[in-house]
């Protein structure tokens, strides 16, 4: 028979589409062409069901799922430092200024060495596959080579990455052992590298994609971050940057730049539909409204907030506004390289942002009204709103979007997602599922139509 379809897959899925309401795909067959694009979701009731099913269910384009395996979207890690996964879980208890000078920029300097780097981009790489990531906003460091490397472990290994060489061009605030050479050198290499990961993502089936990546305003110069305002718009890139994020960051720009972060780098041509900025967590009302107007994304980081931000992120007035939001580990300042943990991390800190954490304080007093967000806001960022943010058809398991998805198996063994309630709800087995799940409880893994991860 000849098949129209390239794969069919059979199971119940999740998927999320406004930050609130999650659907559920009961037992319905999924069927993707050769581009690892969903064509068609059939239900049971469907007419053509039982045709396809009875088509492809003794061939190898077909799978279906066991009892107690369910298909999530893939998760989508809106802001991740590849090189720091090399001390990701140490120094969690200074600040952020001290951290980036006495562990941070030194590690990231070892980059230049390709074997070092090759090793440590590939484990992260396969890591996060196994902990579900199929779609990575990556920072680099500042070398062009290893920056280009981490792109094409990427394309090697199945996975969807965006990747920036960093800039750090600004002779006055980064070490001498680890900044751009000059102004001129960080334009020219970061120039290259977009040529070469374009040329690179030709040859991939799930794109990878260059991204300009000054590292935040107090690292760079005014002239580096117009001149690579410029070359986003050339060549049409992403950008992404660290915004507003702690209060010793956001008040140095507003000493240098005399206006905030979000005003000084749209003034760079650095705000767009494109760009993600990461944590943002002190934008004025005024620096929300030119974020939701020029379509400029906000990476959460929830785990690393607690560490460096002195604040949490009020997410549901933000997503109120319009704002695109997806979820970040930040590797190292966030210490885990999982999206379950980051989802859970949401919820809480956004519950402590609503009900205060003073006991002195009288209850009416203690926190932010109406800021709290569920498990179904921060499932919608980690897949659905990231692929928003990024502007693919991503993070959906809905027609046109790609096939990026993890089978969740609640009976795999050694977990401890238990389910003794036969007439549990789909919501609240989803909930279990996202406060429960470990690495273990990933069997599968698949970016595009391909399967890139497998635990046995
Ligand atoms: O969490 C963070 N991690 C970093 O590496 C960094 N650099 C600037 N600002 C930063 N924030």
């Amino acid at each position: 028979m000849d098949h129209a379809y390239d794969k069919v897959f059979r199971g119940t899925a999740f998927t999320s589409g406004t930050p609130q309401e999650v659907s559920v795909w009961e037992d319905c067959l999924f069927c993707l062409d050769v581009e690892g694009v969903i064509r068609r979701i059939l239900k049971p009731q469907d007419a053509d069901y039982s045709r396809i099913l009875e088509a492809y269910r003794d061939t190898e384009r077909f799978r279906a799922l066991a009892e107690g395996q369910y298909f999530l979207p893939g998760f989508i890690d809106l802001h991740i430092h590849a090189p720091q996964w090399a001390q990701a879980g140490t120094a969690m208890d200074i600040p952020l200024q001290d951290w980036l000078g006495t562990y941070t920029f030194p590690l990231e300097s070892k980059y230049a060495d390709l074997d070092f780097a090759r090793k440590v981009y590939q484990d992260l790489v396969t890591t996060l596959l196994a902990n579900g990531t199929t779609t990575a906003l990556y920072f680099a460091t500042i070398h062009k080579e290893a920056s280009y490397l981490l792109a094409q472990i990427c394309a090697d290994k199945g996975q969807r990455g965006l990747v920036g060489k960093v800039v750090m061009d600004d002779k006055e605030q980064n070490p001498a052992y680890y900044r751009d050479e000059s102004t001129k050198a960080a334009l020219a290499d970061t120039e290259e590298f977009i040529q070469r990961v374009q040329e690179l993502n030709k040859s991939t089936k799930q794109g990878v994609y260059p991204v300009v990546t000054p590292r935040f305003i107090p690292s760079c110069t005014d002239e580096a971050l117009t001149g690579l305002g410029e070359l986003a718009k050339k060549y049409g890139t992403y950008i992404q940057s660290h915004c507003s994020e702690s209060d010793w960051e956001h008040n140095y720009v507003l000493e240098r730049m005399h206006k905030s972060d979000t005003f000084a780098l749209h003034e760079m041509g650095l705000l767009q539909d494109k760009a993600v900025m990461a944590h943002a967590v002190f934008l004025s009302d005024e620096d929300a409204d030119l974020f939701a107007e020029t379509g400029t994304a906000i990476a959460h980081c929830p785990i690393s907030n607690v560490c460096f931000s002195n604040g949490v992120l009020p997410a549901a007035r933000f997503t109120q506004k319009g704002i695109d939001i997806g979820l970040g580990t930040d590797i190292s300042g966030g210490f885990s390289p999982s999206l379950f943990d980051n989802i859970r991390q949401a919820v809480i800190s956004s519950r402590m942002l609503e009900e205060g954490v003073d006991p002195s304080l009288e209850p009416p007093e203690r926190g932010l009204p109406h800021s709290r967000i569920g498990a179904n806001e921060a499932f919608y960022y980690a897949t659905a709103g990231g692929g928003k943010s990024l502007s693919l058809p991503i993070g959906q398991l809905e027609e046109n979007y790609v096939w990026d998805v993890q089978v969740i198996d609640v009976n795999a063994p050694n977990t401890r997602l238990p389910i003794f309630d036969s007439g549990l709800s789909m919501e609240d087995l989803l909930h279990k599922i996202l406060f429960l799940s470990r690495p273990e409880n990933i069997r599968e893994v698949w970016v595009q139509g391909e399967c890139v991860h497998k635990r046995i």
